[in-house]
């Protein structure tokens, strides 16, 4: 990554040489579990979930990754919008989230089925430490955003996300509305 000065905004993050990642809902379709208001949206239109605005890592693993993530409001169905969710392969690999505007939640999950739920709003800082899966989840009623900064020889694990059904709503909530079911 070159040398760089930005507001923590998203025009600025951009204008100091940011690029930007869009990911619709009909990329993300299998994250939410009420299939029929996934095809009932996507009938009408393809919402744009989340954009990531990142800053082009140089080539060598040992550089950083920064990027900041703009989450939309939205549910599907009771599902509010999230991002897809990733582990990173080498569990010595962390990530430090901030939160910038907003409210939501970093949901962390570990391979043993642990999981922990952190703030992620203006003035808190959050680590995912290597091993937990992680996923945002915007809980509020405007677009959350948040700076996020990794290693770059991060690679992220998609699968090991869904072979553990990583959780979606905050898990408080998803008690909740199975014990009502
Ligand atoms: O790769 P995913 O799961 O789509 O999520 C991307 C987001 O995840 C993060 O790693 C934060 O958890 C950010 O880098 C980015 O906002
Ligand atoms: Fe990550």
């Amino acid at each position: 990554m070159k040398n760089f000065t930005s507001e923590l905004s998203v025009g600025a993050y951009l204008k100091a040489g940011a690029n930007k990642t869009v990911r619709t809902l009909s990329q993300l379709k299998d994250l939410y579990s009420n299939r029929e208001e996934v095809n009932r949206i996507l009938e009408n239109e393809d919402p744009v979930l989340y954009e990531v605005f990142e800053m082009p890592p140089s080539p060598k693993e040992t550089d950083l990754l920064v990027n900041i993530t703009v989450l939309h409001a939205g549910v599907v169905g009771e599902e509010p919008f999230m991002t897809k969710g990733h582990f990173h392969q080498d569990p010595d690999t962390g990530e430090v989230v901030i939160g910038l505007k907003g409210s939501g939640i970093l949901l962390l999950q570990n391979r043993k089925g642990e999981i922990q739920e952190f703030p992620v709003e203006e003035g808190k800082v959050s680590y995912a430490a290597g091993g937990w899966g992680h996923r945002v989840i915007n809980t509020g009623k405007e677009d959350l955003h948040f700076l996020a900064i990794s290693g770059a020889n991060m690679i992220h694990d998609y699968e090991t996300a869904v072979k553990l059904n990583f959780k979606s709503l905050p898990v408080e909530n998803k008690e909740r509305i199975s014990a009502n079911e």
